[in-house]
């Protein structure tokens, strides 16, 4: 809550725009607060720098205290290409944070799976019925294709190889297609999503967008990506999903693929701390959606129960990992 105080406050901006590390009463005058304010800053400015995103500069005790941007605080910039402050502030949204509050009291009830803010397909329908929340949510991800894009399609070049039509399912805004369809100029991108998400979006160079609901139908393709989708969904929902996939990637004949992007549980190659964050994530799909992270063996099982022969693993996405199911 204070991150998202301090971005809201414009501090990462206001320390980005001095030259070299600020003072205090500098950051105040310059984010306009009350001078009177400035104790009180101090206070958030110790803790948002404990926390790895300012560093503080005072060499002896009667030097000035100043700030400077860590590189986890440059994330925060509003114009910062690759921006995570977006989905901090969807997390910590209300509508997202307010099931947090009701957690226990679930966990005592017997009902079960998806009752805590309405599961399946009804939470889709908050997020269209809430446009303040949409524009907010779907920013987020935007800025989150944004950050991975480079390393996607760098590190995760040769999974588009011979790929000439691909279907982003799911895909938002189309940040990833467009991403994907700058690397790529010979691919055709095209980009499915629900019709409020995609309003107003027009189709330009080979970027091209489909109003529709990827549980009735997916334009055929060489392949199918599915970036956070997977997460947001029961197992049996992701079947549903993955069948309609193959179809599309197997029409005509064709042996194509579905290119998945989402957290591999515990994947070996990462650390105690990139683990703790899938654990959060978890926890998050758990409260907020009714969906969840998985481990190997659970996505090998929807992949087997949706008809898929085979898959690979490919850890590069930090928490996240790029995977290439085959029919
Ligand atoms: C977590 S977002 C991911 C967006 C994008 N793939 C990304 O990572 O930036 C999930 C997306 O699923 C879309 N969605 C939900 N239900 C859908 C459905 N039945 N058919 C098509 N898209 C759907 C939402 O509108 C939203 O854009
Ligand atoms: O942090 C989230 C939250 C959601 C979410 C929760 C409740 C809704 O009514 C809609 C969406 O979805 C997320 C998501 O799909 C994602 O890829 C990352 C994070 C979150």
């Amino acid at each position: 809550m204070s991150i998202k105080c301090a971005i809201q406050l414009g501090l990462p901006e206001a320390v980005q725009a001095h030259s070299g590390p600020i003072s205090l009463p500098d950051l105040v005058s310059s984010m306009g607060l009350p001078p009177a304010k400035a104790p009180y800053l101090r206070r958030l400015l110790r803790l948002v720098a404990n926390s790895g995103f300012l560093s503080l500069h005072k060499q002896n005790d009667d030097d000035v205290e100043r700030y400077s941007l860590t590189p986890a605080g440059r994330l925060l910039l509003r114009h910062n290409p690759f921006n995570a402050g977006a989905l901090l502030l969807v997390v910590l949204d209300p509508v997202l944070a307010e099931p947090f509050h009701h957690m226990s009291a679930w966990f005592r009830r017997e009902e079960g799976d998806g009752d805590v803010v309405g599961g399946g397909k009804m939470v889709w329908e908050y997020v269209a019925s809430d446009p303040e929340f949409s524009n907010l949510f779907n920013d987020a991800m935007a800025r989150d294709s944004g950050l991975i894009a480079e390393l996607v399609v760098k590190e995760g070049k040769s999974a588009f190889d011979g790929v000439v039509s691909l279907v982003d399912v799911a895909g938002g805004t189309g940040n990833m297609a467009k991403a994907i369809a700058e690397a790529f100029p010979e691919m055709t991108c095209t980009v499915l999503d629900l019709p409020h998400v995609l309003s107003g979006l027009e189709d330009g160079g080979n970027v091209k967008y489909v109003a529709g609901d990827m549980f009735e139908s997916i334009p055929a393709a060489d392949a199918v990506l599915l970036k956070w989708i997977m997460h947001d969904w029961s197992d049996e929902n992701c079947v549903k999903i993955l069948k309609k996939c193959r179809t599309a990637v197997t029409s005509d004949g064709k042996a194509g693929k579905v290119i998945i992007i989402d957290m591999v549980v515990g994947n070996q190659s990462l650390d105690e701390k990139l683990v703790g964050i899938q654990y959060a994530f978890d926890i998050e799909m758990m409260v907020c959606i009714s969906g969840k992270e998985r481990n190997e063996e659970e996505w090998a099982k929807l992949f087997s129960d949706a008809g898929f022969s085979s898959y690979h693993i490919n850890p590069i996405l930090g928490t996240r990992a790029l995977i290439q199911v085959y029919p």
